[in-house]
């Protein structure tokens, strides 16, 4: 159970869960908590170190009533004087250890640096059960695809420790006369250094899987890691922490401060003790892309995922892909299949199949492993709310009723939807998927590019040679083809284009890009010819 078992020390008396810095479990000296709200029974279900202050809450409330900019912009200024998450003492004292503790930890042979990391992968499998409890209480995961995250984790964390034995241990040898006018007197050795220490933010919808991908590539690379996890999600990544401290890495590797990203999250990316970003989440990305300091930055943002249907597409494979795509954590993934382009000649078949495999999905709590679970907030509810109402408005054809109970939305499919309405273009993050018919296939990758994102798109075609050509006319970061887009396998390279990214994560890539070259040059006093 969460907060229990080898789990107690990371909780308090008054069950808020601690921050973890310099290798232990600590109470802000914030004194204040925030709550975690269960997005099924809209009830607070944990605490965690730091929170909103009054002054906070009087912000909303303002920002409410007058909407001044003057009157937002002091109450803020005035909330981050007097600090509201952990506080910023506190961040500092957690970047000058991590700072400290990297320099011995790059110095830690790489199989030892592996072998700790396995030992994380196998604890945290271990104890997948308490951790899939949180990710079902604070994003209402359903269970199994909860426990899926957690294995999935482990799995993660184990290749890329074997993945950054064998890559790490690998440089460069350069001679110099094969550029014009050398002789061959200068040999370059170039390998691959850490870079120091990384901040990791990943999203409320993974906060174990997408913080492991940052922090197990950082760690292997020789950098140390700094976590500030999802507040929807914090508890369950604070479990994984503490997998983390049992697999006894050195104290202050790894910290994790909580606390809402809105008033801690300024000062961490603009930290002067951070060397490189890795980010997960919505547009706040690129804010922090425009605020960060001359470092490496991997962002990893929304996506309008696009699936064009042709007409020789296999008709059953596209409808099981568009609903799995679609409607897979209730749409609540960066990947899921955002909008359908389907040629007019099989929209009526393909509609009608979808509706069909809809109809199956079941809708409820995420205890019951329903498919369809309430959505993170009430306020993400009532934004897909506002994407729903705009589309009836502008006539789109509601191939099921519009229901909704609290956070909990039944999946939706939108036929007939057209460019001017909101939902052609905005992610909803929420089941609720339209549909454009097309009557080409250049319209369909016109609206694909289009779009202000570029993450994944799908194609959908028995002709390879037409699907080739679809994927190199899409811009985005990857297309799929015949199957709905996703991130994995983890190794794969997973990338967006325009405001979906920056950089290229999947294993491999995010070690490279959390690390820098070092080069040593052998100056020979003449030239030297192998076997001359
Ligand atoms: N391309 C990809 O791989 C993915 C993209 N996404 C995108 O993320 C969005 C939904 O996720 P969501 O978690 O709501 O995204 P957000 O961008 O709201 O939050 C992401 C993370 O950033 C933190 N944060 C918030 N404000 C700041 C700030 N000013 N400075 C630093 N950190 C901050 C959040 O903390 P807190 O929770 O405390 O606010 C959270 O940990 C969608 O747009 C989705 O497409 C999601 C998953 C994957
Ligand atoms: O966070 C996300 O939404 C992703 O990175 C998508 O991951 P998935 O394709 O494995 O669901």
């Amino acid at each position: 159970m969460a907060g229990t078992g080898v789990f107690t020390e990371i909780v308090d008396g008054d069950q808020v869960y601690k921050y973890y810095a310099d290798g232990e479990w600590k109470k802000s000296a914030s004194g204040k908590s925030v709550s975690i709200v269960n997005p099924t029974t809209r009830k607070p279900q944990y605490k965690v170190q730091g929170g909103a202050t009054r002054i906070a809450k009087l912000t909303c409330v303002i920002r409410f009533h007058c909407g001044s900019i003057f009157f937002i912009a002091f109450f803020r200024l005035v909330d981050w004087v007097f600090g509201t998450a952990c506080t910023q003492e506190e961040v500092n004292k957690v970047m000058e250890a991590a700072k400290a503790a990297q320099k011995l930890w790059a110095r830690t042979p790489l199989w030892k640096r592996a072998e700790h990391l396995h030992k994380a992968a196998a604890i945290l499998k271990e104890h997948k059960a308490p951790i899939a409890e949180c990710l079902v209480k604070e994003i209402a995961k359903p269970a199994k695809d909860a426990v899926t995250e957690v294995v999935r984790s482990g799995d993660l964390v184990s290749y890329t420790a074997e993945e950054g034995v064998r890559i790490l241990g690998e440089g460069k040898l350069l001679v110099s006369d094969s550029f014009p006018g050398n002789e061959r007197s200068k040999y370059c050795l170039s390998s691959k250094v850490p870079l120091g220490v990384v901040l990791a933010i990943p999203p409320f919808n993974y906060p174990v899987n997408l913080a492991v991908s940052k922090i197990a590539p950082a760690l292997i690379a020789g950098n140390s890691l700094v976590l500030k996890p999802p507040t929807q999600g914090a508890v369950a990544a604070l479990h994984m922490i503490q997998c983390f401290h049992l697999a006894g890495f050195p104290k202050g590797l790894i910290s994790c401060v909580t606390g809402k990203g809105s008033e801690i999250g300024d000062f961490l990316t603009m930290h002067p003790g951070v060397n490189c970003i890795s980010f997960t989440g919505g547009d706040t990305g690129i804010a922090i892309s425009k605020k960060a300091g001359m470092i490496p930055l991997q962002m990893e943002l929304g996506g309008k995922d696009a699936c064009i249907v042709l007409e020789d597409a296999d008709l059953d494979l596209v409808a099981s892909n568009i609903v799995k795509g679609g409607y897979s954590y209730s749409g609540q993934r960066c990947t899921a299949v955002k909008v359908v382009l389907v040629m007019e000649s099989v929209a009526d078949a393909i509609v009608e199949k979808v509706k069909a495999t809809m109809a199956k999905l079941s809708v409820g709590s995420p205890e019951d492993d329903c498919d369809i679970t309430p959505v993170v907030s009430e306020s993400s509810a009532n934004f897909i709310e506002g994407l729903v109402k705009d589309a009836k408005e502008k006539g789109a054809t509601f191939c099921q009723e519009y229901q909704r109970e609290g956070n909990l939305i039944w999946p939706l499919l939108l036929d007939h939807v057209r460019p001017d309405m909101r939902i052609a273009w905005e992610e909803p993050f929420g089941p609720v998927l339209p549909v454009i018919r097309i009557s080409s296939v250049e319209e369909g990758i016109h609206h694909c590019n289009a779009s202000n994102f570029g993450l994944q798109g799908c194609v959908f075609t028995r002709d390879i040679n037409k699907a080739i050509l679809i994927s190199d006319a899409m811009e985005t970061g990857t297309v799929q083809i015949n199957s709905a887009p996703a991130r994995g396998p983890d190794h794969f390279p997973f990338q967006g284009l325009k405001d979906s990214g920056i950089g290229s994560q999947g294993i491999t890539n995010s070690i490279n890009m959390m690390t820098k070259i070092k080069s040593t040059v052998i100056n020979l006093p003449s030239p030297s010819y192998t076997m001359g």
